[in-house]
């Protein structure tokens, strides 16, 4: 597919009603979450987890799981590492619209590699892309296994398995670390909430 970024004949129309107008209406900044990691590592526990809590708290928000876009929007795209790219690449620029109606956006998405994450934080202005990087080793993820799938992909039966068939880039400079394996859920969520907390004041 051809990217429209040079086409001169598309021309940018600028709404009256700006993010920071959206983002007065509700009181609060907006950002995304960028929870990644491996499968069974958390992030969509954490990212739920985190949701309730800001909801409950009457922030404005919306949740991005990998799982559930590639249901729809997404439903095209295989684990290729050039199709996860493209998974990034729309879930970023839909999370980007989010942010722009000002709300706090939690992605929930393996995010293998680095260089797809760096492409999602670029579009977003400066404080606005949290990486979070939920860390746990694969070992643990594995034990885990909340959907079967690493039997599957132990047995064959999924090709390009993250951790197993193919890579997990660690992030170098995560805005903020959880590491799963050694904290509860409570102390992982609070974590997060708190980081979030501290920067959603106008
Ligand atoms: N081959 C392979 N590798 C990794 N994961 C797989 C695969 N096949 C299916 N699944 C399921 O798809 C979920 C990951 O989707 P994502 O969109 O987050 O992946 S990615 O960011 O594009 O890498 C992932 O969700 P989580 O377990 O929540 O991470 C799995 O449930
Ligand atoms: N500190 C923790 N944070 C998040 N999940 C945890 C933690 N400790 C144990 N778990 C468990 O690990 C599993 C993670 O599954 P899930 O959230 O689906 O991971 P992912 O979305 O990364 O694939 C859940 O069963 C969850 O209860």
């Amino acid at each position: 597919m051809e990217s429209n970024q040079s086409n001169k004949n598309i021309v940018w129309h600028k709404g009256s009603i700006t993010k920071k107008d959206r983002q007065k209406l509700n009181h609060h900044k907006s950002m995304i979450i960028w929870f990644t990691g491996l499968s069974g590592s958390g992030k969509s526990t954490l990212a739920n987890l985190v949701e309730m809590a800001l909801h409950s708290e009457g922030i404005r928000t919306y949740l991005l799981d990998g799982d559930n876009i590639r249901h729809g929007i997404n439903n095209n795209l295989n684990f290729s590492p050039e199709d996860r790219k493209e998974n990034i690449r729309r879930i970023a620029e839909v999370g980007k619209l989010f942010v722009d109606a000002g709300i706090v956006v939690l992605a929930a998405v393996i995010s293998p590699y680095a260089e797809d994450r760096e492409n999602a934080r670029s579009i977003f202005g400066p404080g606005e892309f949290v990486e979070v990087y939920v860390k746990c080793p694969l070992d643990e993820c594995e034990a885990r296994d909340p959907k079967g799938l690493y039997k599957k992909a132990r047995a064959g039966e999924i090709k390009n398995f993250t951790g197993i068939s193919q890579p997990y880039e660690i992030p170098v400079a995560p805005d903020l670390v959880v590491d799963t394996a050694n904290s509860n859920l409570a102390e992982s969520m609070k974590l997060v909430h708190e980081y979030i907390k501290e920067r959603l004041q106008l």
